[in-house]
């Protein structure tokens, strides 16, 4: 009855999937990207990467054991992309076993609860660990602040100027959102999965590679990319 990962918010099956997702997009050089969202505990990591994957929200919370991750496909100017989204759990004793899911990313999603001002001073910490992991500069990062329904205007600016001042000295970009009523989440991935794309087709094309082609053979341009970045669709959940 052992499963590979502890598993708590998702079943065997759909983690099974996944695994051959990644595995025969490998085999088919399809174009995937690997993304880790970090953050305290009861921050709304999870609720975050469901209101986005399954369009649900949950209200009541339910730690996530060690880690777990969904799959998005998205079209990107006729080609396909997936992003994997990697929850991690934010509870100091599964630490050590998320933290081994680190390693690979092209995103670093670090996020803070705006109702509650600790979680925003932790994160420095969480990009650190996160970035140990992976070679220097080779991450996109951003800073993401959640259940923005529970804030009034006032309170909501004033979290805003401080998330932002400490995404500077990140060097992240910020994003304040509700998984509750889906305010920015869209938005929020499809920028994420528009820049990892373009990472993606960037790095193939200093490659060499023949993946770096569009559709009927066209190489990708510039108003390709730009094309992509503005416009990313999401083509199917998982
Ligand atoms: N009002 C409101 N509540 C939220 C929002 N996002 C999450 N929550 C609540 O916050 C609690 C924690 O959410 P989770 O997504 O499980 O938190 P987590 O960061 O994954 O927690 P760990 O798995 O322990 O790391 C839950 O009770 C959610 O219902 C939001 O945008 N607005």
């Amino acid at each position: 009855n052992q499963l590979p990962l502890p598993v708590t918010k998702n079943t065997f099956f759909h983690l099974l999937y996944n695994y051959f997702h990644i595995l025969f997009s490998r085999y088919d050089r399809l174009k995937m990207s690997k993304a880790v969202v970090v953050g305290d505990l009861n921050v709304g990591k999870t609720c975050l990467i469901n209101r986005f994957c399954k369009d649900v929200f949950e209200r009541d919370y339910k730690a996530t054991i060690g880690v777990d991750f969904e799959i998005e496909r998205f079209e990107m100017s006729g080609l396909p992309f997936s992003l994997q989204i990697w929850d991690t759990a934010g509870q100091e004793k599964f630490k050590c076993i998320a933290s081994a899911y680190y390693r690979g990313a092209q995103v670093i999603i670090t996020v803070f609860d705006m109702a509650d001002i600790k979680s925003l001073e932790h994160t420095q910490q969480w990009l650190s660990e996160a970035l140990r992991e992976n070679e220097p500069d080779s991450c996109f990062v951003f800073l993401v602040g959640t259940k923005r329904d529970l804030l009034s205007a006032e309170e909501c600016q004033r979290t805003e100027s401080d998330a932002i001042k400490i995404a500077a000295e990140m060097n992240a970009e910020f994003w304040s959102l509700s998984s509750k009523t889906g305010e920015n989440v869209q938005e929020f991935f499809f920028r994420v999965a528009a820049l990892a794309f373009e990472d993606a087709i960037l790095k193939d094309l200093e490659t060499g590679s023949s993946t770096a082609q569009i559709g009927d053979g066209n190489i990708l341009d510039d108003n390709a990319l730009e094309d992509a970045q503005e416009k990313p669709k999401k083509k199917s959940c998982c």
